[in-house]
C-alpha cells in the first residue's frame, strides 16, 4: 500500500496523531512520504508515544519496523504539473487578461497572495504587514498594491467567521487610511478565480507573499516562479514569455520553505519583520531578483510531480523489497487487529503441540528472559509475583526439567528476588553471570575480559546524564546501563540515540557491544549473549547425559532472540 502522513501533521498528542497512527496500524507495507521535516519528525514521535515504536536510521534512511514490516520514512516534498501549468501559459485567453491586468496596474508594484480562505492561512497577518510596511516605508504609499485572492471558504464556524470580519476590518482601514483618488492599497478578491486569471496575475506580480501559520506543501510559490518564467521556448518579453524574476516571501510553516533557498523566510507572526521582509523583496536589484528566480525556476521544474512520483515508486520497491519473503499473519480481533509478517519459516507455536511435546519428552530446558516475560514491562514493581515464584517451582519440581532464568539484570537482584527458588539456574547480566541452583557459586564468564572501556564510556554516560532530567546510569560488574524510562519520553529517546551514536564512535575499537533495549542503552563486553549462554547451558546439560529433547525459550525483545 502507498500511503502518505497528511502533510500539515500537528505536533502529538491531537486527534490527528490518533488518526495517523491508526492509518499505520491498518496499512501492509509503505513507505511514508511527509512533505516537511516537522511532519516526518511528528509522525515519529507518534509512532514512539503511541505504538512504543522507536526508528532506525540506515544509511540515511529513516524506517520503522512495524510488526515484521518496514515502514520507510522520507521527506518528499512534491511538486507542480509542470505540463499543466506550461499549457496554461500559451492558453490565449491569459493575454488579453494579462494586458488588462498590466493596465490596471500600471506604475504600481503587485505584492500577491493565493490562498484558501481558512484559519490558518494567515491572511489578516500579511495584511497586517503590508499596512505596517506602508507606514515604516511611506515611498510605497501610492505605489505598492497587495492583490489578494481568497478562494472561497470550504467550511464555516464561528473561527472563520471571525477571521473573515477582520480580513474586512483590515482591507477597510488599510484602503481608508492610505487609499488615494485611483490607488486601492489592497484589493481583495474572494471568489473563485479561473486558472488563467490566476496565471495572468502570477504573472504581473514582482513578489508572492504567503504568512500560513500552519500548512501542508503550499504549491503556491512553485506556480508563481513558473508562471514568471513564462511558457518555454518564449524569448521575447511579451506574448507568452515571462519576466524571469521573482521574489517570495514565505512563512517558515508552510512544506515548500526548505527548498526555496532564495525566498525571505519569516516568521508571520511577526508583523514588523514581515513588513521588512515585503519591503526588501519589492525593493531588491533587478539582477538579485533574476538570480533568485533562476536558482528556483531549476528547483521547481527538476522536482515536479512527476519527478516525486517516480522517487516514491523507487523508494517504495527498495523499503518492501524484503517484504516478499514474509509470510504475513493476521493476528488479533477488532482495533486489536494487526498484520504481522514473519519469517516463512516461522511456525506459530500452538499450545496443544506444546503440551503434547512437554509430555512426550524425557529431558527438558527452559529458559526465561524476566523483563517483558516474568514481569511486565509497565509494571512499577519489578519484584516476581508470589504466582510467578510458585509457577518456577512447580516448574523446578520436575526432575526431567532444567529451569534457567537468562536476564540482562544483575545477579544480586535477581539472586535475592528468586531465593525462594532453590532449583532455579540464573544466568544474569546476559550470562556474564551463571549459577546452577541456589546453593551452587556463581560462575563467571571464562573469557579473560578487559574492562579498561568502562573507563571510556562513562564519561560520555555522564554526559547524558546530566543533560536529560531522569535519566540514570547503572553501573554492572560486565556492563554499563543508562535508563531513560523516567526522562521525558520524546526527548528520552532521541537522547538515547544520539548517545548509542556517540558510544559506537568512541568504542569503535573496543572489544564491546553497545545495543539500545526498552529504555536503555548498554555497553557490555563483545562474547557475551543470551545465546552464548544458552547454549553453554544446553552443552552443559548434554555432558550431564541428559540432552534435552524439548526447549522451550520465551522472550520478549531483541536481546532474547
Ligand atoms: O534481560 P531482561 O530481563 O529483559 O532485562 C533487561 C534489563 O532489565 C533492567 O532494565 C529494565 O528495568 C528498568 C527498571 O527497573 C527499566 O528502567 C528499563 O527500561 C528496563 O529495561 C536492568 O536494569 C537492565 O540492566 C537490564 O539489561
Amino acid at each position: 500500500t502507498l500511503a502518505s502522513v497528511p502533510p500539515p501533521l500537528p505536533p502529538p498528542p491531537p486527534l490527528a496523531t490518533v488518526a495517523s497512527t491508526a492509518a499505520l496500524g491498518r496499512r501492509t507495507c509503505s513507505p511514508t512520504s511527509s512533505s516537511s521535516r516537522r511532519s516526518s519528525r511528528h509522525f515519529l514521535s507518534c509512532c514512539s508515544r503511541m505504538l512504543g515504536i522507536e526508528y532506525q536510521s540506515k544509511r540515511g534512511y529513516i524506517e520503522l519496523d512495524y510488526f515484521g514490516r518496514t515502514v520507510g520514512i522520507k521527506i518528499m516534498p512534491v511538486g507542480v504539473h509542470m505540463g499543466q501549468l506550461e499549457l496554461g501559459l500559451r492558453l490565449p485567453d491569459r493575454e488579453w487578461r494579462l494586458s488588462e491586468l498590466q493596465r490596471q496596474f500600471q506604475g504600481k508594484t503587485v505584492l500577491l497572495g493565493v490562498d484558501d480562505m481558512d484559519i490558518f492561512k494567515g491572511i489578516n497577518l500579511k495584511l497586517l504587514a503590508f499596512e505596517n510596511m506602508l507606514r515604516t516605508h511611506p515611498k510605497w504609499q501610492g505605489r505598492a498594491v497587495l492583490v489578494q485572492i481568497a478562494n472561497p471558504a470550504r467550511g464555516r464556524g464561528k473561527d472563520l467567521e471571525a477571521i473573515q470580519a477582520e480580513i474586512e476590518e483590515s482591507c477597510q482601514r488599510i484602503n481608508g487610511d492610505f487609499g488615494q483618488s485611483g490607488y486601492s492599497p489592497v484589493v481583495f478578491i474572494g471568489r473563485d478565480v479561473s486558472s488563467v486569471e490566476k496565471i495572468a496575475y502570477y504573472t504581473i506580480a514582482e513578489c508572492v507573499v504567503v504568512t500560513a501559520v500552519r500548512d501542508g506543501m503550499n504549491l503556491t510559490p512553485y506556480e508563481y516562479v513558473v508562471c514568471r518564467q513564462g511558457a518555454p521556448g518564449s524569448q521575447s518579453v511579451s506574448e507568452v514569455s515571462g519576466p524571469k524574476k521573482s521574489m517570495l516571501v514565505v512563512s517558515e510553516f508552510i512544506g515548500c520553505s526548505p527548498s526555496l533557498s532564495g525566498a525571505i523566510r519569516v516568521n508571520p507572526w511577526n508583523i514588523e519583520a514581515t513588513a521588512e521582509a515585503m519591503n526588501e523583496a519589492i525593493s531588491m536589484p533587478e539582477q538579485e531578483k533574476q538570480l533568485r528566480h533562476e536558482k528556483h525556476y531549476r528547483y521547481v521544474r527538476s522536482h515536479d510531480v512527476a519527478y516525486w512520483s517516480k522517487s516514491f515508486i523507487i523508494d517504495l520497491e527498495r523499503v518492501c523489497k524484503d517484504h516478499f519473503k514474509r509470510t504475513c499473519w493476521g493476528i488479533g480481533l477488532g482495533f486489536g487487529f494487526r498484520v504481522v509478517a514473519l519469517d516463512p519459516h516461522f511456525t506459530k507455536l500452538n499450545m496443544d503441540s506444546i503440551i503434547n511435546a512437554y509430555e512426550l519428552s524425557e529431558s527438558r530446558a527452559i529458559l526465561l528472559d524476566y523483563d517483558g516475560t516474568l514481569v511486565p514491562q509497565t509494571s512499577l514493581n519489578k519484584e516476581p509475583s508470589p504466582q510467578v515464584l510458585s509457577i518456577i517451582n512447580t516448574l523446578c519440581s520436575d526432575s526431567r526439567n532444567i529451569v534457567f532464568l537468562v536476564s540482562g539484570r544483575d545477579k544480586d537482584t535477581l539472586g535475592k528476588w528468586f531465593s525462594s527458588c532453590p532449583r532455579l539456574g540464573i544466568a544474569a547480566e546476559h550470562g556474564y553471570f551463571l549459577r546452577w541452583s541456589r546453593e551452587e557459586e556463581w560462575q563467571t564468564c571464562t573469557q579473560a575480559l578487559d574492562f579498561g572501556w568502562m573507563q571510556m564510556a562513562k564519561p560520555v554516560m555522564n554526559l547524558y546524564t546530566e543533560a536529560t532530567d531522569g535519566s540514570y546510569i547503572e553501573a554492572k560488574e560486565s556492563a554499563l546501563v543508562w535508563h531513560h524510562q523516567d526522562a521525558d519520553l520524546g526527548f528520552g529517546s532521541s537522547q538515547a540515540k544520539e548517545m548509542l551514536d556517540h558510544l559506537e564512535s568512541v568504542l569503535a575499537n573496543e572489544p564491546v557491544s553497545v545495543k539500545s533495549g526498552q529504555f536503555i542503552v548498554e555497553v557490555k563486553p563483545q562474547g557475551i549473549s543470551k545465546g552464548i549462554v544458552a547454549e553453554r547451558i544446553l552443552a552443559s546439560v548434554k555432558e550431564r547425559g541428559k540432552q534435552a529433547d524439548f526447549l522451550l525459550c520465551i522472550g520478549d525483545d531483541r536481546s532474547d532472540e
